[in-house]
């Protein structure tokens, strides 16, 4: 990977992710200069159930740091700074003292606290954590899984009120190990991750008593709220012993970042396992009333925090994985396009692979898949085609929202993630949405967003215009799409979204 060309200074930023730890190297135009990476288990306990080993995320961390500056041939000395970038929500607590974690992480996508939520919409209601945290009360977010640990695992709540125990998304683990874990770790978390606790106030970017209170989770616990962009701490031990680390941001909000959405109105949409779309909103906080989430972009130093709008789908290369793993239909992820292509149409056919219900925007975990309009007619390269079509339909569904909630028509889309090299998907984005898709030179972009950030706060770019820069368009499509056309489709879409509700009654989940 490493380029004859390239010489430091660097930036190093490291992606703890929902499958895999990765780190990155970038030079000052932005450039990779090395990288190296690791999947970790996915451990599924129960049905909805989904857990990490904190303890193997923490060893594949140290292990890819190495290897990516092993490969790029260089020395702590040329790394001006370490930014750290993270799967959102996935929540672990640990004995400050031992630095042993007191049960695996909680995924984002378990569904474990589903119960919960409906209890606290009951007693608390739902409205009353959507103000405060602009998030709606579902199993997705941190808070109801720190409850779900502390009321069962025995003798925790003790343990957490006496102080001894610490929470953290994966960026406060990652930090605070780094920083030195037991000998003096930083427990810090930044305003991003923060705000998909349903902990934080949005208002305040603080801690909200009153909701920790409702949700019964003690004030002990928690991190100290920083900053996207600031110096932590240094790195302890290791290859980069003595680096500062100076950045934090969730992976959806480090994509925005490093997709260089700087302005009010600018978005992007990642597709990986999930798609998740998000539209700079300055500062703005604004309420949504169509199912997204009102979030924290980024907050660089003592500048004012910017915030966004979020669409979240759980589910669209996960079904690509699901079409490969558990319907053995193909037998790679680019497959699912060869497939596709060879039909010219869906042949009727519409998949809506609400897996673990519906995220944005109808939150209702009662939803259960569907594959609606079949007849005799369809064969496997038509379901591969609705595959396709339903990242782009529940991407349209999302935009539809953006606009209602914030006014703003969107007028092209960046995209980035796993998936977006797939031309016959990109197309048919940009065919379902009306507008330019365009994809940058660097597909990384959580990780250049965690460098970049990084940089900013050690001062190895000077603002955002310089990062802004960086930014090159690789690839681009356009909208061919008869108008009438789409609309008789969009309303097969929703016909078929219909059918996936209500499918678990009450006491089925
Ligand atoms: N050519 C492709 N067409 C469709 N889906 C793809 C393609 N290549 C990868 N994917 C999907 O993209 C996802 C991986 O993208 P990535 O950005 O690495 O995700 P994550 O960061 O969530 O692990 C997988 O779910 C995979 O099924
Ligand atoms: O790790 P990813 O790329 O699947 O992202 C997960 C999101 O942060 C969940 O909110």
């Amino acid at each position: 990977m490493t380029d004859a060309h390239t010489a430091g200074p660097f930036i190093a930023a490291i992606d703890q992710g929902t499958t895999s730890s990765r780190c990155i190297v970038f030079d000052k135009d932005g450039r990779i200069v090395s990288v190296d990476q690791k999947e970790h288990e996915q451990i599924f306990p129960k049905p909805g159930w989904v857990e990490h080993n904190a303890t193997e995320i923490w060893n594949n961390v140290q292990e890819v740091v190495a290897g990516a500056i092993e490969k790029g041939g260089i020395t702590a000395a040329d790394v001006k700074a370490v930014g750290i970038t993270n799967q959102r929500e996935t929540t672990l607590l640990w004995d400050k003292n031992t630095g042993e974690p007191v049960h695996n992480a909680i995924v984002w996508q378990d569904t474990r606290t589903d119960a919960l939520c409906r209890e606290l919409g009951r007693n608390v209601g739902q409205d009353r954590f959507r103000r405060e945290t602009g998030l709606p009360l579902a199993s997705y977010f941190s808070g109801p899984k720190v409850r779900w640990m502390l009321d069962n695992i025995e003798g925790l709540r003790e343990r957490a009120e006496r102080g001894d125990i610490l929470f953290g998304t994966m960026d406060s683990w990652v930090i605070w190990n780094l920083t030195g874990g037991v000998n003096g770790g930083r427990h810090v978390t930044d305003v991003t991750n923060a705000s998909r606790t349903m902990l934080m106030n949005l208002h305040t970017m603080e801690w909200d008593e009153k909701i920790a209170q409702s949700m019964e989770v003690p004030m002990e616990v928690l991190p100290e709220i920083r900053s996207s962009a600031e110096v932590y701490g240094e790195v302890k031990e290791g290859v980069l012993a003595g680096v500062p680390v100076a950045s934090a941001l969730g992976d959806q909000q480090a994509a925005l970042f490093g997709q260089t959405c700087f302005s009010e109105g600018e978005a992007k949409s990642t597709y990986g396992t999930g798609t998740f779309l998000l539209m700079n909103t300055g500062s703005k906080i604004i309420n949504s009333y169509s199912g997204l989430v009102t979030t924290v972009g980024y907050k660089i130093g003592d500048e004012a925090p910017v915030y966004s709008l979020e669409g979240s789908i759980a589910v669209t290369g996960a079904l690509v994985q699901w079409m490969r793993d558990q319907m053995g239909l193909i037998n790679s992820a680019p497959e699912i396009e060869t497939l596709a292509a060879s039909v010219e149409d869906n042949g009727g056919a519409y998949f809506v692979p609400a897996f673990s219900g519906l995220f944005a925007p109808y939150w209702r975990s009662d939803a259960r898949g569907v594959i609606a309009g079949l007849t005799r007619y369809v064969t496997k390269a038509h379901i591969a085609r609705a595959v396709l079509e339903a990242t782009a339909w529940q991407t349209r569904e999302i935009t539809d929202a953006m606009t209602k909630d914030s006014g703003v028509e969107l007028t092209a889309l960046k995209v980035d993630g796993g998936m977006t090299s797939n031309n016959l998907l990109m197309q048919t984005l940009s065919d379902f949405l009306d507008v330019p898709v365009v994809r940058p030179m660097v597909a990384e972009t959580t990780c250049l967003g965690a460098a970049y950030a990084a940089g900013l706060a050690v001062g190895f770019w000077p603002d955002t215009d310089a990062l802004r820069a960086n930014w090159r368009r690789a690839a681009e499509w356009t909208p061919h799409m008869d108008a009438a056309k789409r609309d008789h489709e969009y309303k097969f879409w929703l016909k078929a979204v219909e059918r996936t509700m209500g499918w678990l009654e009450h006491d089925d989940s």
